[in-house]
C-alpha cells in the first residue's frame, strides 16, 4: 500500500484493458494500478503480454478497448509532456544504425526540444541548449558510460547497450519509467548498478515500472509486483506474489494457456481505448 501521502495514489491506472495482434487477444480485462512514487515489477512467462502492455502505456499500440489514465487524468497528456519514458528491450533495437552514444541519450530529449518552440523566443539558444546537454551527461553519469558518449552504439557490449537505452530514458527526467527487461543479459556489476540507479530514481520520487525475469531482484528491491499471463494473476508486495506458490501458479497458468487456444474475437465487439 502507497502510505506515502505527499503522491497520488496512482501513477498508473489501467482499466477493462483489452490487446490483441490481429485480432488475436493477447491481454484480456485488464485493471491495474501502479502506485505513484514506488518501484513494481511486472512478472510473467515468455509471451505473457508484459511488453504489449507496455506499448499500449507508451502509445505505440493502440488497445482494443479499456482506459489508461496518469496521475488522474488521460495518459496521452502525460505522454506528450514527456512525462513517461520507455526503456525497450535490447533486442527491440537497430544496433547497426550508424549513431554515437551521446546522440542515442540525446534522443531522450526530443519530446522536451518540441518545448523549446517557446521558450526559444523567451530564453537565448544556448539556455535550452545547455539544459539538454545537462540532462545527456548527467544520465551518462549514472550509469557510468561518459566515457563512451563518443563511440557509434553498435561497437557496444550487451550490458553497455542496456545502460545506454537505461541513460537514453534517464535523460528524459520524466515521472514516469517503463523498463522492459532492464535486468536481462546484464553481468552482474552492471546489474548492481542499474539497480542502483533505479533504486536512486523511486527515492527522488520517480515511479518505476519494470518487466523483470530476475526473482531474487525483484525480491530485494522493489515495492509492489504484477504478476500476468493475458490476465492479471495477482498483485501485492514481493513476499506473497513471489512466493514458491504464486509462481507455480503462474507457471501453470502458463501450461494452461499453450494448451488452449488463443481466443479471437471480431472488432465490433470492442469500443475503443480511451485516453
Ligand atoms: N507484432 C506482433 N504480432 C503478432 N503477435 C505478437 C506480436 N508481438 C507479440 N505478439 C504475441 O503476443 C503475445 C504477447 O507478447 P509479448 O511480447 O507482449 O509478451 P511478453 O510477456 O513481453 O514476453 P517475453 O517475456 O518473451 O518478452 C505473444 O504470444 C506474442 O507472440
Amino acid at each position: 500500500m502507497n502510505t506515502d501521502m505527499s503522491h497520488p495514489v496512482a501513477a498508473i491506472e489501467v482499466q477493462g484493458l483489452y490487446a490483441a495482434y490481429q485480432r488475436q487477444i493477447v491481454l484480456e480485462n485488464i485493471h491495474l494500478t501502479f502506485p505513484a512514487g514506488k518501484w513494481t515489477a511486472i512478472v510473467g512467462p515468455n509471451g505473457a503480454g508484459k511488453s504489449t502492455l507496455f506499448h499500449v502505456l507508451t502509445g505505440s499500440m493502440k488497445a482494443l478497448q479499456g482506459s489508461v489514465n496518469a496521475f488522474g487524468e488521460p495518459i496521452v497528456k502525460h505522454r506528450r509532456a514527456g512525462q513517461i519514458a520507455y526503456m525497450a528491450q535490447r533486442e527491440a533495437i537497430e544496433w547497426d544504425f550508424p549513431v554515437s552514444v551521446w546522440d542515442t541519450v540525446m534522443g531522450g530529449r526530443y519530446g522536451h526540444m518540441r518545448d523549446d518552440v517557446l521558450w526559444r523566443r523567451l530564453l537565448p539558444a544556448r539556455w535550452h541548449h545547455a539544459r539538454h546537454t545537462e540532462a545527456v551527461e548527467k544520465a551518462l553519469i549514472a550509469v557510468d558510460m561518459l566515457v563512451h558518449a563518443e563511440r557509434p552504439i553498435g561497437a557496444l557490449s550487451g550490458g553497455q547497450k542496456k545502460r545506454v537505452l537505461l541513460a537514453r530514458a534517464l535523460a528524459q527526467q520524466a515521472s514516469i519509467l517503463l523498463l522492459d527487461e532492464p535486468l536481462a543479459g546484464v553481468d552482474p556489476p552492471s546489474e548492481k548498478l542499474i539497480l542502483a540507479v533505479l533504486r536512486r530514481e523511486r527515492e527522488a520520487g520517480k515511479t518505476v515500472i519494470m518487466v523483470t525475469h530476475d526473482m531474487p531482484g525483484a525480491r530485494r528491491y522493489v515495492d509492489h509486483v504484477v504478476l500476468i499471463n493475458r490476465f492479471v494473476r495477482g498483485t501485492g508486495t514481493p513476499e506473497d506474489m513471489l512466493s514458491e506458490t504464486k509462481l507455480a501458479e503462474l507457471a501453470v497458468s502458463s501450461i494452461e494457456q499453450t494448451t488452449t487456444d488463443r481466443q479471437t474475437v471480431p472488432a465490433a465487439s470492442f469500443s475503443p481505448e480511451q485516453g
